[in-house]
């Protein structure tokens, strides 16, 4: 909806009323139609502001609203007409101008900004372009190499920088519906000629060929696949090079490919997933909106190596006091230097000043007794964990929250050495902690729902996106990776190498394979794990452990002492040590030839369809355990964690909106075929969750909820 209201005198405003981001519904797109022709055809308006509700401008076009049959008047004949009119019409903008928000305002003769508003062309991140003229008007305002960047990373600039740009005429600290009302009273009888973009010519540089080239070149490698990139170079290559309504032919040309596709379909559900997976609840009930987190102001951080300096930075970044906890004095000085230097460098970055002081470092635990977060991240190390627990419990009063940084250890087993086991919950950051978006927010039958919220609310405050989940062994990302790792492991038995199923994973649009992610994470942190599960028998090459298929690759691999990037040597070679460009080693083709010949396996062809049914299926039906056991509380969960932690592609959505695309029912018989060829590999035994759903039409996944009838914590 939208209102128009006289005001000064001569001034039709109108207001853009569609909480909470005033985004052009079928209904807003009605009302501005209406209210700028009644604005246009009354004498008494002799210029317009147009604003948005709430001090927000507008968010674009109503995303909810792809997808369904479109109704309402059309976005681009809209902001013709806006464009079209005699008569001055100002954007006031405050909050944000995004998307179609930021087209409306381009087809407004002026635009005034509040200093605190953000404006971006953000229709990539969605598998989109900028359809409604955005693409065309945008680089004849502020030229080719400008829009170029805005509009293929979908960034969103401050007003400082949009002024600096030339998106903005004026830039106010005060009431902008005020300051735009009082421009647009000083422009009604100038000429509006040169204010009507589309009208504009597009200002190139000289060498603008080189310049497409040498764009098109770094989206398709920063896309890893994604489609939508690719059309925004070519929309604004049509504005560079067309007429302006030849250009918005092509621009409308583009939109419908990229409308339709998957990867859109994928990218808007990731949008709306990264918001759903803050309203989380737990089996016992409690939920986001009817439990309220804890105030904090100070937390401890035990542990002081790489993830704890990494947490430091991330709590005195979200503005907390950090009590910084390291036993050892020579190492605590040099986490102190560490933290500094991480510190100094992202104020600097972020022209902001130093927080140096918001950090304490001491080497006495007793330096936490008065903060109202712990957050141990020392090593992980079970037995270290619950006798430093155990300490926390007596040292720290009754409502302290101890929180515990871990990738697979049991919560309950840390909650059992406190006596308060319901202030206890599992953080299980991702490194480099500062930076990895990812949040795993672990909760025991134990945990109260009020340390949940807290945790939740914390790892927001950090900007991260946190996923609550149940306590089971590696939580939901390294549960389910677990089986990818096997499947690649048992690919190369097979016959396959390192090389050509990392570039069958690179392909699919992994930032990198799984064999160049292990050397980067160390061969020897999955050693210790199957050490610790008891699945390592030194030397030996039996592939039977556990009554179930194993590699003893790794294994094998760890024992000369080859773990990875870190010594120069893992599944490729690294030279020098510690250099991050894999290259392929001939002495692994040597070691897996003489490993199949002594374990008598005949090396086949294997292609990149099974490499990518076997990793990603594999995982993907652990997923569907998880969510069976409710430990993932939906699909849009598992989805962020792998989109934000592992680097799963995000134009495909996530590994559950990924099989949703595939199809269940062949996710269902690709793993039954495999399971079928592989009997003793337990994971390839497609998942009842799976079955059913299947049996049931393969509901949308927006449904699979329904099907799964009693989540409850798998301890
Ligand atoms: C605006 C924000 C920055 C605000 O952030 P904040 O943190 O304050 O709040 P939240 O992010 O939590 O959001 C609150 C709430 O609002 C929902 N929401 C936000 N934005 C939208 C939106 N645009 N639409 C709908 N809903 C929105 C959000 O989901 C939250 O609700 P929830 O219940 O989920 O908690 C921030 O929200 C933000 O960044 N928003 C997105 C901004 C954006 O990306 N905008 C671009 C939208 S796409 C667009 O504008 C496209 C246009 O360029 C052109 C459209 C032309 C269409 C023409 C179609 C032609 C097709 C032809 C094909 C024909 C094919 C054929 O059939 O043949």
């Amino acid at each position: 909806m939208a209102a128009l209201t006289l005001v000064s005198g001569s001034v039709g405003l109108i207001t853009l009323q569609n909480p909470p981001v005033n985004a052009l519904s079928s209904a807003v797109r009605q009302g501005i139609v209406d209210t700028v022709q009644r604005a246009v055809s009354d004498p008494q308006v002799k210029s317009v502001v147009i604003c948005g509700q709430n001090g927000v401008f507008c968010g674009g076009a109503d995303i909810k609203e792809f997808g369904k049959t479109m109704l309402g008047p059309p976005l681009v004949p809209m902001i013709h007409t806006i464009e079209a009119a005699d008569k001055p019409v100002v954007a006031a903008i405050e909050g944000s101008a995004l998307g179609g928000g930021l087209e409306l305002a381009l087809g407004c003769h002026y635009r005034i900004t509040h200093s605190k508003a953000r404006l971006g062309l953000p229709e990539v991140t969605l598998g989109l372009l900028p359809a409604a003229g955005g693409s065309q008007r945008l680089p004849r305002l502020i030229g080719v190499p400008a829009a170029l960047d805005l509009i293929t990373t979908g960034r969103h600039v401050t007003a400082a920088e949009a002024l600096k740009l030339g998106i903005v005429d004026q830039v106010t600290d005060q009431s902008t519906v005020e300051a735009a009302v009082k421009f647009a009273l000083s422009v009604e009888v100038q000429s509006l000629t040169s204010r009507r973009i589309s009208t504009l010519p597009c200002p190139c540089p000289a060498d603008v060929d080189a310049l497409f080239e040498g764009v098109m070149q770094r989206v398709r490698q920063r896309g890893r696949g994604a489609i939508a990139p690719v059309a925004c170079v070519q929309a604004v290559q049509a504005a560079a090079t067309l007429p302006y309504a030849q250009g918005m032919e092509r621009e409308q040309e583009l939109m419908a490919t990229l409308f339709t596709s998957g990867q859109a379909r994928a990218l808007q559900y990731c949008f709306f997933s990264q918001r759903a997976v803050s309203r989380w609840s737990l089996p016992s009930g409690a939920r986001w909106d009817s439990t309220k987190p804890n105030p904090v102001t100070k937390v401890a951080v035990i542990g002081l190596g790489t993830m704890g300096r990494g947490i430091t930075v991330a709590l005195v970044q979200a503005g907390l006091s950090v009590v910084a906890v390291e036993t050892h004095e020579q190492q605590m000085m040099a986490a102190q230097r560490a933290v500094s230097g991480m510190l100094e460098r992202l104020a600097q970055r972020q022209g902001v000043p130093l927080a140096l002081d918001r950090v304490r470092f001491s080497t006495e635990l007793e330096a936490v007794a008065d903060v109202q977060i712990v957050i141990e991240a020392v090593f992980e190390d079970m037995a270290l964990k619950k006798q430093l627990f155990k300490q926390l419990s007596s040292l720290c009063p009754a409502e302290t929250l101890l929180f515990s940084n871990t990738s697979s250890l049991d919560i309950d087993h840390l909650a059992a050495q406190t006596d308060h086991p319901q202030q206890v919950v599992g953080m299980h950051f991702f490194a480099p902690a500062h930076i990895m978006k990812l949040l795993e927010v672990v909760y025991g039958p134990r945990s109260a729902p009020q340390a949940v919220a807290t945790a939740m609310e914390l790892g927001k405050r950090m900007g991260k996106v946190s996923v609550a989940v149940g306590n089971c062994r590696g939580f939901v990302g390294n549960r389910m990776l677990m089986h990818y790792l096997e499947e690649a492991l048992f690919l190369l038995e097979e016959g396959s190498s390192p090389e050509s199923i990392d570039q069958a994973l690179k392909e699919f649009g992994f930032p990198m394979g799984v064999f160049q992610m292990s050397d980067l994470s160390g061969l020897d942190v999955g050693w210790k794990v199957r050490k610790a599960q008891g699945l390592v028998e030194p030397g030996q090459m039996s592939r039977v452990r556990q009554g179930r298929r194993y590699s003893p690759l790794g294994d094998l691999l760890c024992e000369q002492g080859r773990f990875g990037q870190k010594t120069g040597q893992g599944w490729y070679l690294y030279d020098p040590a510690g250099s991050r460009t894999p290259r392929p080693d001939p002495w692994l083709q040597r070691f897996l030839e003489q490993y199949r010949a002594r374990q008598g396996l005949v090396s086949r062809r294997i292609d990149s369809e099974e490499v990518l049914e076997r990793c990603l299926y594999a995982l993907i039906n652990e997923g569907f355990h998880i969510l069976h056991e409710g430990i993932a509380a939906g699909p849009e969960d598992i989805d962020m964690i792998y989109v934000f932690g592992y680097g799963w592609p995000r134009h495909r959505g996530g590994p559950m909106f990924y099989a949703s695309q595939v199809g269940l029912a062949r996710v269902l018989q690709r793993l039954e075929h495999y399971h079928q060829l592989h009997p003793d590999v337990p994971h390839l035994q497609p998942s009842s969750l799976l079955r059913q759903l299947v049996s049931s039409g393969s509901p949308p996944i927006q449904r699979w909820k329904e099907a799964i009838r009693k989540p409850h914590s798998a301890l």
